[in-house]
């Protein structure tokens, strides 16, 4: 199956002193470095925790942090070619883009409501342009994909959210199966390098190794590198390695070369490996500290600080061969100049193929595979609806029986409030979670170009808004049923779906501003708060210019509140032209004087509105929102991706 893999080009990574800076410490993170990664080769990059695994790979990739740290040096790919045709046309030597990167990050993100078919199927679509020679060139891809990771029987499983752990995820797939379609879902573009962060975390160790075994595997038969950050592998991934990169504390180096010609390098300066022992543990051990022995802590600095200056010898070495090498060979030194100017001519290549509107309906298929088959969550947000409808026509039902009484207003008022607010936070919430879900999967496909922000919000906004509006109308349906509210059941629909389309589209501004799905809970939440506190109708009554006495900010808020304008819009289509009965009415208070409903707006201060204003406002608002939203997923794409 492998062999249809098998292409005539081989893909060298070379990296050139590449070091890592952080600007607020003043100091490296990783120490220069240099190596040529023949094609087909496997690097394991080994240390202990904190040691900078993780940051050199993305120095590798690219994507390291900018608002951070920043990194200097040259990643190039060197490509050998036995075809004549191909050689015409790719440049023997250029910078790494991460288009030709698989990036496979320490967490395994998906959308868990999608299959492993649909999974792959959708980075498909995304990379590849739908005429019928990409589709082939992409289905073989995907074939032969599968195939090499071991993905033919799960194509069909629900890929499941490991978060819900037990029974939830019983259909779900596994870590290590996780993993493999990470390494598949990084491996569907034509990619010449493979970056994976911890590939073996959270797995059990037969596991780890097939994980291990599967990308070198991949590497060698199609002719591309692989790098692998480990932090403690067994013995039989090691064996898997074909170079090794030893990092110690700050990103020292400390060896980068064969795997198998370390424990020989560590032995010529006196560190030898124990016979049978496990090398990575002995190589780790090496460049390890003991923080809670002070003695033995100075004797460890000290061989780190001996190991680090005998590479740097080594290093110096290397280099002089290698240039002496250059200069001694006429041919190597013409190629190599070539391949020079070569690398700064070479334009980045875009990955975008699809056009704007087929990267929309991509991503809304996913989102609405994603929303509509969790039934589970839909139940529970029907069934909700349906509670509280209940609750609150129990709660607030009784005074709105039979005819209008000034008495009911209170009762009115603050029913049609918490409406408001239960569709508005229950929108937020599910928004707001479901935003942080996917960020790991949109960052990585939008890094590699598959899309912008603004798809990705207009999709959102096709495939989650009308649902959310759907269960608006259920619950406007079903308060209406039990309670005696004057508010005509299209009015309230359309006011609480509109409510639900505000607060969904407050969470994609929210979510598109924070780094984190945790982040946006902690931002939205409050904020949700403030605009309950300003947003709510004292039914004691209120006068126009209550809101004199707000410090602006407060008043901007208040302006942005969707629930302000979603509970003043119902007020008055409750209340306009009521007529109350003098029948248990008030006896002290603004209410106490009221005969109609015109005269509790005038009350409330709504006299002039209607409500439609209030509607025409959170249309207003969604827009401004909607805005934020894509201005922010443009501006916040880089520094978020870190
Ligand atoms: N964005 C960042 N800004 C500043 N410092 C950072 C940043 N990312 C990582 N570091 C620092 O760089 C050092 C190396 O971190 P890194 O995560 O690369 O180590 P690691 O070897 O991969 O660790 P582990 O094995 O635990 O994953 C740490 O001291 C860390 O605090």
């Amino acid at each position: 199956e492998l062999n249809e893999f098998r292409d005539s080009t081989s893909h060298n990574l070379r990296w050139k002193k590449v070091s890592v800076y952080n600007p607020r410490q003043k100091k490296n993170i990783i120490e220069p470095t240099s190596y040529n990664l023949l094609s087909g080769h496997t690097l394991g990059i080994l240390g202990p925790s904190g040691s900078g695994k993780s940051t050199f790979l993305t120095a590798l990739a690219g994507i390291l942090p900018s608002s951070t740290l920043t990194s200097s040096g040259d990643v190039t790919i060197y490509t050998s070619q036995n075809n004549d045709q191909n050689n015409a046309k790719t440049p023997p030597l250029r910078h790494l883009q991460l288009a030709d990167v698989a990036f496979l990050a320490q967490d395994d993100s998906f959308f868990s409501m999608l299959t492993v078919r649909e999974t792959l199927e959708t980075e498909e679509e995304l990379q590849f342009k739908r005429n019928k020679d990409y589709r082939k060139i992409a289905e073989k891809n995907r074939r032969n994909v599968i195939n090499a990771l071991g993905l033919n029987k799960l194509l069909n499983r629900r890929v499941g959210d490991r978060r819900l752990g037990g029974t939830t995820n019983q259909n779900g797939l596994s870590g290590g199966e996780r993993r493999r379609l990470s390494v598949a879902v990084e491996m569907i573009g034509d990619v010449k390098v493979i970056l994976a962060d911890e590939p073996t975390t959270g797995l059990d160790s037969s596991q780890a190794q097939k994980v291990v075994h599967k990308i070198a595997d991949i590497a060698k038969t199609k002719g591309i590198t692989a790098i692998l950050a480990l932090h403690a592998p067994r013995g039989s991934i090691y064996e898997l390695l074909d170079d090794v990169f030893l990092l110690a504390p700050n990103g020292i180096p400390i060896f980068i070369g064969p795997a198998a010609s370390a424990c020989q390098y560590f032995a010529r300066l006196g560190h030898k490996c124990p016979p049978n022992s496990n090398i990575a543990e002995f190589l780790i051990d090496l460049v390890s500290v003991d923080t809670e022995d002070e003695e033995q802590a100075t004797t460890d600095l000290a061989r780190i600080q001996e190991l680090a200056v005998a590479f740097r010898k080594e290093e110096a070495r290397r280099q002089g061969k290698e240039e002496a090498r250059r200069q001694g060979n006429e041919k190597g030194e013409t190629r190599e100049e070539g391949a020079e100017a070569c690398v700064t001519k070479h334009k980045h290549r875009s990955r975008r193929r699809l056009s704007f509107l087929k990267r929309v309906a991509v991503l809304v298929k996913r989102s609405f595979r994603q929303n509509f088959r969790d039934t589970a969550v839909n139940g529970l947000r029907l069934g909700a609806c349906g509670i509280l409808s209940f609750v609150f026509s129990a709660i607030f039902g009784e005074n709105l029986k039979g005819e209008p009484t000034a008495k009911s207003v209170a009762d009115r008022t603050a029913l049609l409030s918490y409406a408001v607010i239960n569709m508005a936070m229950m929108s937020l919430m599910k928004t707001l979670d479901l935003f942080g879900k996917e960020k790991p999967v949109v960052m990585r496909e939008r890094m590699r170009g598959h899309y912008g922000g603004t798809e990705y919000i207009v999709a959102k906004v096709i495939a989650e808004v009308p649902l959310d509006a759907s269960f608006s109308i259920v619950f406007a349906t079903l308060l209406k049923k039990y309670t005696n509210l004057n508010v005509p059941t299209t009015r309230l629909a359309a006011t609480l779906g509109m409510t639900t389309i505000c607060t969904d589209l407050l969470g994609f501004a929210v979510g598109s501003v924070c780094s984190t799905g945790d982040a946006a809970l902690a931002v939205g939440t409050p904020l949700m708060i403030i605009y309950m506190v300003l947003g709510i109708i004292n039914p004691a009554g209120a006068t126009k210019n209550g809101n004199d006495s707000l410090p602006w900010f407060l008043k901007l808020l208040k302006y942005a509140s969707p629930i302000r304008w979603a509970i003043e819009s119902l007020c008055c289509a409750e209340f306009r032209g009521l007529k109350l009965s003098r029948k248990g009415r008030p006896s002290m208070g603004a209410l106490a004087l009221v005969n109609s409903g015109d005269q509790v707006l005038e009350a409330l201060g709504l006299g002039d509105k209607e409500w439609i204003s209030g509607i025409k406002k959170l249309a207003k608002l969604g827009g401004i929102e909607l805005l934020i939203s894509i201005c922010a997923q443009h501006i916040f794409a880089t520094t978020h991706s870190g």
